[in-house]
């Protein structure tokens, strides 16, 4: 029988916590969107519970929605995460920008950068999104559509991957005899030529300790799904069914194997959004405290939004109006496509109401899953053990209080199952993932075959 397959975690490092009223139940909280000792705190609880990595998503450009009703996450994430690499040792740093602003080279750059300086412990997260007020922070009219959006995203990857092995570290022959420092006959310069992007020459910075960093993808559609089967080691995605993250799981692996991959070599990482209590009753009534701080009005506007309707169609205690939300799915924005779908399969499952849909963490998007901890345990050993995950990117309910009851009551339980690590055994995120170290294929050996001469 093959072994139970480890569990890989990684924390969404938001300010106060994925809880949109969090941050009433903590003191200072107008200071913690920038704040660099709340983000410290938040790394090294995540590093004492031995977790795979630190995912910063982001807002690529203006000052993001969120902040208008509680703290957001301001601070830079390739700044940030090149800070909290020098106060931690091993958690990875997972830095997320996208491929519709700028230029692959400087985004090649500074991940390579995020990689040398942490001993091997950067990724890029890959996102495609193109939100009204990042396209009006970057001077842009209008965005791309659909199919444009991810032909320019293969450019951008294609470019970024192609300058991170440009620069081989055989390459530096430090050469005092012939006063050769970088030996420009070993580079490999690439050349691209492409609609959106152009770049020649190779990267100012060398390969660095993972052979490459690894790259995770954020995304959903059909289109999104190719994309990260293509060049993704990762993928983090929304799932709220399980039988929709089953399906999202199989057409993933099997897209990568149908680009010559190992299926193992993609993993698929859903949010979740765990409330945990010391029984499934704390837990209740824990999630019951927090909500009590809640906006409804707003979320109840936002849910109006997602589902491109007016607040009047969705009396907050009727069941919602299916064949309605259906009808005005042309309307609903990109921005909304994901948490909308999931929204509605769970509501779809559980036959839910406006009020109920409201309160499901509409903003987030993810799954939320309220217990004690063998509870929350057994439901990620679950989603694993068929087909709907390899681990869970998880939003932590009030940072650091709920980081604090998965580290120390969660993980325990997966680790005596013996499903999590009970200590780094590596030094780089490649390896903590149990992806291989990156060899570009131009250096890998040669396949021998047995009887054949070398
Ligand atoms: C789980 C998940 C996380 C995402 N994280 C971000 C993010 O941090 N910042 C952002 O601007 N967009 C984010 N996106 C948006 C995606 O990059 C993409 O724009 C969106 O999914 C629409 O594209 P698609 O319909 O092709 O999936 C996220 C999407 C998903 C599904």
């Amino acid at each position: 029988m093959p072994a139970a397959k480890p569990v890989r975690l990684g924390v969404n490092v938001l300010a106060s916590g994925r809880h949109d009223a969090a941050w009433k139940t903590l003191p200072d909280a107008a200071g913690l969107s920038s704040d660099i000792d709340a983000f410290i705190r938040i790394a090294k609880v995540a590093e004492r519970g031995k977790i795979d990595a630190l995912f910063l998503a982001d807002g690529p450009g203006g000052l993001v929605d969120e902040a208008f009703h509680r703290p957001w996450r301001a601070l830079d994430p390739i700044t940030l995460l090149s800070a909290l690499s020098q106060v931690t040792e091993r958690i990875g740093l997972v830095a997320t920008t996208s491929t519709i602003f700028g230029h692959p080279y400087v985004v090649a750059r500074q991940i390579a950068t995020l990689d040398h300086i942490s001993k091997g412990r950067a990724a890029w997260n890959i996102i495609t999104s193109q939100s009204p007020v990042a396209l009006a922070a970057y001077g842009l009219d209008q965005g791309f559509d659909q199919e444009e959006r991810y032909r320019r995203a293969s450019e951008f990857a294609e470019i970024v991957t192609g300058l991170w092995d440009s620069l081989p570290n055989a390459a530096i022959v430090a050469d005092h005899a012939r006063n050769v420092f970088v030996d420009e006959q070993a580079l490999r310069p690439i050349d691209i030529q492409g609609k959106h992007f152009r770049t020649k020459g190779s990267l100012s910075a060398p390969v660095g300790p993972q052979g490459r960093p690894v790259i995770f993808q954020a995304g959903q559609s059909e289109d999104s799904k190719a994309f990260g089967a293509r060049y993704a080691d990762a993928l983090f995605t929304g799932q709220r069914v399980i039988e929709g993250g089953r399906k999202f799981y199989a057409d993933v692996k099997a897209l990568a194997r149908s680009n010559g991959r190992n299926a193992d070599d993609l993993l698929v990482m859903p949010g979740l959004f765990p409330i945990v209590g010391g029984t499934e009753q704390e837990a209740l009534r824990r999630k019951a405290d927090l909500d009590a701080g809640l906006d409804l009005d707003f979320l109840h506007g936002e849910l109006a939004r997602h589902f491109a309707l007016d607040p009047d169609d969705l009396p907050l205690d009727e069941p919602l109006p299916f064949a309605r939300i259906e009808a005005a799915e042309p309307r609903v924005p990109i921005a909304s496509r994901w948490p909308r779908k999931q929204i509605l399969s769970e509501a779809v499952t559980y036959g839910w109401t406006a009020r109920q849909a409201a309160l499901s963490n509409i903003i987030g998007g993810h799954r939320m899953v309220v217990g004690a901890p063998e509870q929350i345990a057994a439901d990620i050993l679950h989603w694993i053990d068929t087909g709907a995950a390899d681990g869970f990117n998880l939003n932590i309910d009030v940072q650091t209080s709920g980081l604090e009851d998965i580290v120390d009551h969660v993980i325990p339980i997966l680790q005596k199952a013996g499903r999590f690590r009970t200590d780094y055994t590596g030094q780089t995120l490649r390896h903590h993932l149990g992806l291989a170290h990156y060899v570009d294929p131009r250096d890998a050996e040669p396949v021998r075959h047995v009887g054949t001469a070398a």
